[in-house]
């Protein structure tokens, strides 16, 4: 088509979505003309009325910019990238580049938000955090709900959040699109798309301490990340040095994981099946939870089940709860494969003391398609809440030993597994979504379905073909 033709007055240019290899989408454009006027302004008022019709998009949204996240270029990939695709899509975005850490958190505090149809970060996992925290802490303080208690029911957001990748982790958008691509994210946030997301809430006594929607680790997990903070200067690098590491030392921590199982969830661990785009598990949830809220707003209060507490003792290399398989580009079956993002459980993974060999084959199967539970010294179980508590706090009863990791008191108790290293690692710590907790004896608790992705899930490998329909903005 020549230039001309397209720059005459009746011709328009659709803008639509194709997918391309593994999870990938890109914009597309087609530009239409005729010469009859008349059928011109039909066709232009028929993709009106079709897009008029689409009231789950968004119109207005809150950006905040992590301009130091990843490679420090937030900033460019969400101008380069995103808003070009946001204007052509109708979309205004009020853009705020954030001057410290916590500034979007705390600026969800108190901002109004009535104006806006979702909020959306451009940066890593741990700005994802920052948003996610900053809105659920929001809206339970609009409602009325005192999140200290580890047993309140914590109000759902309705508010969607996006995710713009530009972090050096970008596992969550990872496990919820199947790729870390900006544009590929763009488009799912401006054609509406809704994901919802368990989210755990992690207190100590009846002290909030973090929301989690990953990876809860002790032992391995929690050391890595200790391991890696320690050298930051490393950049993404720090994390295969400090895997190493740990891995070579080969701690294992004493202490009982107490739990309640999800009973009425339909899926299992070792299921083969994985959570894709309109998981059936997962949809079942959502109905489960709609007859909950419908029955408290007709009055009567919804008792949970109090099931039977389950406790294990142990030693152990690692204990790690997911509530999403923790797919990433290293492992892309991730920790737990068939866990479910909104099924309202998660999976309890024990690793039990075992040999560096073990070990070393336990990681392995990470990157495999084999059975990641299938070993010994590995029980998986889903649950709907645990409880961990260390040896040595169980003991002494004293909640001094689990302030500052290990109290001054335990200096020198030598680890009964290392007398010839003369270490004092009696307690690990927890890396919660990356990030690591002051305490060690702590309580976790799942809320279904209590957040809301501009994502719809994994899609399946068979509608990344050229012949699948595409969508219009
Ligand atoms: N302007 C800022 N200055 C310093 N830190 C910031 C700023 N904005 C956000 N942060 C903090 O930077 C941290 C890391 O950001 P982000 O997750 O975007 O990048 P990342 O490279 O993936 O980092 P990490 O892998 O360490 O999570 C977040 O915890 C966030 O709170």
């Amino acid at each position: 088509m020549k230039w001309q033709h397209i720059c005459k007055p009746r011709a328009f240019t659709v803008r639509y979505v194709q997918r391309v290899r593994k999870h990938r989408w890109r914009c597309k454009e087609v530009t239409f003309w005729c010469s009859d006027e008349q059928l011109f302004y039909q066709w232009l008022q028929a993709f009106h009325d079709l897009l008029e019709q689409q009231t789950h998009r968004p119109k207005n949204l809150l950006v905040y910019i992590n301009p130091y996240g990843g490679k420090k270029r937030g900033k460019q990939i969400y101008e380069n990238k995103v808003a070009p695709l946001f204007s052509a899509a109708g979309i205004c975005a009020d853009v705020i580049v954030t001057e410290y850490a916590n500034h979007a958190r705390d600026h969800l505090y108190d901002a109004n938000l009535e104006k806006y149809d979702g909020v959306v970060c451009v940066g890593g996992d741990g700005m994802f955090s920052e948003v996610l925290h900053g809105l659920i802490v929001r809206m339970q303080k609009d409602s009325d709900v005192d999140h200290n208690n580890p047993s309140a029911q914590l109000s759902r957001c309705n508010m969607r959040i996006g995710i713009i990748p530009a972090g050096s982790t970008d596992c969550i958008c990872y496990a919820t699109v199947g790729i870390n691509d900006p544009e590929t994210s763009a488009l799912h946030i401006i054609l509406g798309d809704c994901q919802p997301l368990d989210v755990c809430s992690v207190h100590y006594k009846r002290t909030f301490l973090k929301y989690s929607v990953s990876l809860l680790g002790y032992g391995f997990y929690g050391d890595v990340l200790k391991g890696s903070e320690k050298n930051r200067w490393l950049g993404p690098a720090r994390y295969d040095v400090s895997g190493f590491k740990t891995f070579l030392t080969h701690h294992c921590y004493e202490g009982s994981v107490s739990f309640q199982p999800a009973k009425w969830v339909l899926g299992s661990p070792r299921d083969q099946t994985t959570c894709t785009s309109g998981c059936y598990i997962c949809r079942q949830s959502s109905k489960q939870l709609d007859e909950q809220e419908q029955t408290q707003a007709c009055g009567s209060e919804h008792r949970e089940q109090d099931d039977d507490w389950t406790t294990i003792k142990g030693r152990f290399m690692a204990i790690n709860a997911v509530s999403m398989s923790c797919a990433c580009p290293r492992s892309p079956n991730g920790l737990s494969p068939a866990a479910h993002l909104a099924d309202g459980s998660a999976d309890l993974i024990l690793v039990r003391k075992c040999s560096r060999l073990d070990f070393l084959r336990h990681l392995i199967r990470h990157t495999s398609n084999k059975d990641q539970f299938d070993f010994p010294f590995v029980e998986v179980y889903r649950v709907k809440n645990f409880q961990f508590t260390p040896k040595h706090f169980e003991d002494e009863d004293n909640e001094s030993t689990d302030i500052g990791i290990l109290g001054k008191k335990n200096f020198s108790q030598i680890c009964t597994d290392h007398p010839s290293c003369g270490c004092n690692h009696v307690n690990s710590i927890w890396n919660c979504d990356g990030e690591t907790l002051d305490q060690t004896a702590i309580e976790m608790r799942v809320h279904c379905q209590l957040i809301k992705l501009f994502a719809r899930g994994i899609e399946n490998a068979k509608l990344e073909d050229d012949v699948n329909p595409s969508k219009v903005f």
